[in-house]
């Protein structure tokens, strides 16, 4: 592979991520099992199922070996998807600079929308209205129970860390920080640097 690929990897905590797959899905296939009987071969012993996908994809750590058997771990910038929300300018910044760009989105370019309840991107110096996301794209989530939600902060914990010391970025505070987010149904997150519309 080349040298010159240059690999952009949005993350997130990795079950905030299994929810919001599972939420997507049963916004198209109402009639699936539910997310419990899903993520897990045996509830009760906590045996988690890793061949489902939603639970698959979010052990970081086993994608990035296989990737770094064709790219060096310097091709690739990760990109936190709880600072994307809280910090969208910050993180744009961090993206540009792994680009060899000049800066030229920043803050000046995002506002956080109250209704949508996340950053949306301003039109600078045009008539046009400013433009969210999409409907699909930061909806409500399947209530999942805490207990469920634990069992699989600890299942992850390993494939976490072992993450964090392969691309050597700690990712816990920010993996912490969206839960807290989502579980408290702030609209505003925390410390947010955006101005309010
Ligand atoms: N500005 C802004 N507006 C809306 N949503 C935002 C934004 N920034 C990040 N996010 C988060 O992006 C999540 C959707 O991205 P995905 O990568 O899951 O999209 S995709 O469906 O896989 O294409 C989406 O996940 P959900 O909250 O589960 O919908 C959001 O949390």
């Amino acid at each position: 592979m080349s040298h010159d690929t240059k690999l952009i990897v949005v993350v997130r905590n990795p079950v905030t991520r299994a929810i919001s797959d599972y939420t997507q899905t049963l916004s198209k296939k109402p009639d699936i099992p539910t997310f419990e009987e899903l993520a897990f071969r045996n509830r009760s012993l906590g045996l988690v199922d890793t061949s489902w996908n939603a639970i698959r994809i979010g052990m970081y750590i086993l994608h990035l070996e296989n990737w770094l058997q064709y790219f060096r771990l310097s091709q690739m910038h990760f990109v936190s998807g709880e600072r994307l929300i809280t910090d969208p300018a910050g993180e744009m910044g961090r993206v540009q600079d792994f680009l060899g760009l000049k800066r030229i989105i920043t803050d000046k370019h995002f506002y956080f929308n109250r209704t949508k309840g996340f950053p949306c991107l301003k039109k600078p110096e045009s008539s046009s209205q400013p433009r969210c996301l999409g409907k699909s794209k930061g909806r409500t989530h399947v209530q999942i129970e805490q207990e469920v939600i634990e069992q699989l902060q600890e299942f992850y914990r390993p494939f976490n860390i072992k993450f964090y010391e392969t691309v050597g970025q700690d990712f816990r505070v920010v993996f912490r920080t969206l839960l807290v987010f989502f579980a408290t149904n702030v609209t505003t997150p925390p410390g947010h640097p955006m101005q309010f519309a």
